[in-house]
């Protein structure tokens, strides 16, 4: 699904947005994302790791997710919100950290900097709010900053006036391997972690079966809950295979292959997600699912993509 033989490579990827309050990443985002794909809507208090917004272009889907549990915790964020931040960090393709120009040598950065450390993850610095100061000042700050940390990149941005945002788009798409577009392209929606969990489980399956089981496998998210006021994500999955030999090798041994798919799905949506996933696999053969509208419509097949 990720391109036909007329399509340029899709890429599609996760990316941190870390920074201390106030630097301007609510602005940035709605600078980046725009209304119309904005898809954010209530979510429980205790999802640590929120999906911000996503970006789609023709040829990329960038999801940012949010990671405030890497600043420097106050009284109830203890040692194990940051380490939760931490491992996000570790999963996604690239981290964005914002700064604010206006404000250089500011404490709260050196923290995060100092975080930031710990994970191999590309880091782009974007240097926000630069409509607000000259530039010469911007340089000073940028030199300064490469000095504690090696930057991937360092990009100068208004997210008021839209100064070099093109420029940040084309960067971070960089950062992101080919894959499949999560979202449908204008999805609004309450549960914007279906479509995560169904491409990671998808994704496992095919890395595992070592593409025995064809790309036309699909994962359809049959229930989404969060069970109790800790946000605990319960998901009740069917992988729908198009041949009962399919179904035998996705089973495996005693169950053995559908388990590893499930483990491994389950620590990469932890991570992502910041919450604790219970996963239940279920395999069934749809033969012909391809003709059948309603699941279609379920897969998203009525978007163009
Ligand atoms: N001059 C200028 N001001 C900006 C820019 N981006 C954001 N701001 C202002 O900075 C302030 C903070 O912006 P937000 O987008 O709310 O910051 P934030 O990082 O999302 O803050 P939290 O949601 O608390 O994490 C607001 O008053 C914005 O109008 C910019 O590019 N230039």
């Amino acid at each position: 699904m990720t391109k036909t033989e007329n399509e340029t490579t899709f890429r599609s990827g996760f990316v941190a947005l870390v920074g201390r309050p106030n630097v301007g990443k609510s602005t940035l985002m709605n600078a980046l994302v725009g209304q119309k794909i904005a898809i954010m809507s209530h979510r429980p208090q205790t999802t640590r790791n929120q999906i911000r917004g996503v970006l789609t272009t023709d040829d990329a889907q960038v999801v940012f997710i949010d990671t405030p549990g890497i600043h420097k915790p106050k009284h109830r964020l203890g040692e194990f919100m940051v380490e939760t931040a931490e491992s996000t960090l570790k999963e996604v393709d690239v981290v964005c950290w914002v700064c604010d120009v206006t404000e250089p040598n500011h404490s709260g950065d050196a923290y995060i900097i100092e975080r930031l450390k710990a994970v191999e993850t590309p880091v782009v610095c974007i240097l926000n709010k630069v409509d607000a100061v000259e530039k010469p000042g911007v340089l000073v700050m940028m030199d300064a900053l490469l000095k504690q940390y090696p930057f991937a990149e360092m990009i100068p941005v208004s997210a008021k006036d839209g100064t070099q945002l093109d420029v940040l788009k084309k960067a971070l798409v960089k950062y992101l391997p080919e894959g499949p577009q999560y979202y449908p392209r204008d999805m609004v929606t309450d549960h914007p972690e279906q479509f995560i969990i169904s491409e990671v489980i998808r994704e496992k399956v095919l890395r595992l079966t070592q593409e025995e089981v064809p790309h036309s496998v699909m994962v359809d998210i049959e229930q989404l809950e969060r069970r109790d006021t800790s946000g605990v994500v319960y998901a009740h999955a069917i992988i729908y295979t198009e041949r009962d030999s399919q179904k035998g090798i996705l089973i495996g041994k005693r169950g053995a292959m559908l388990k590893k798919v499930g483990q491994m799905a389950r620590q990469e949506l932890e991570a992502l997600l910041g919450n604790k996933v219970y996963l239940e696999l279920w395999v069934k053969v749809k033969k012909d699912w391809r003709n059948d509208p309603s699941l279609l419509h379920r897969f998203g097949f009525h978007e163009e993509r």
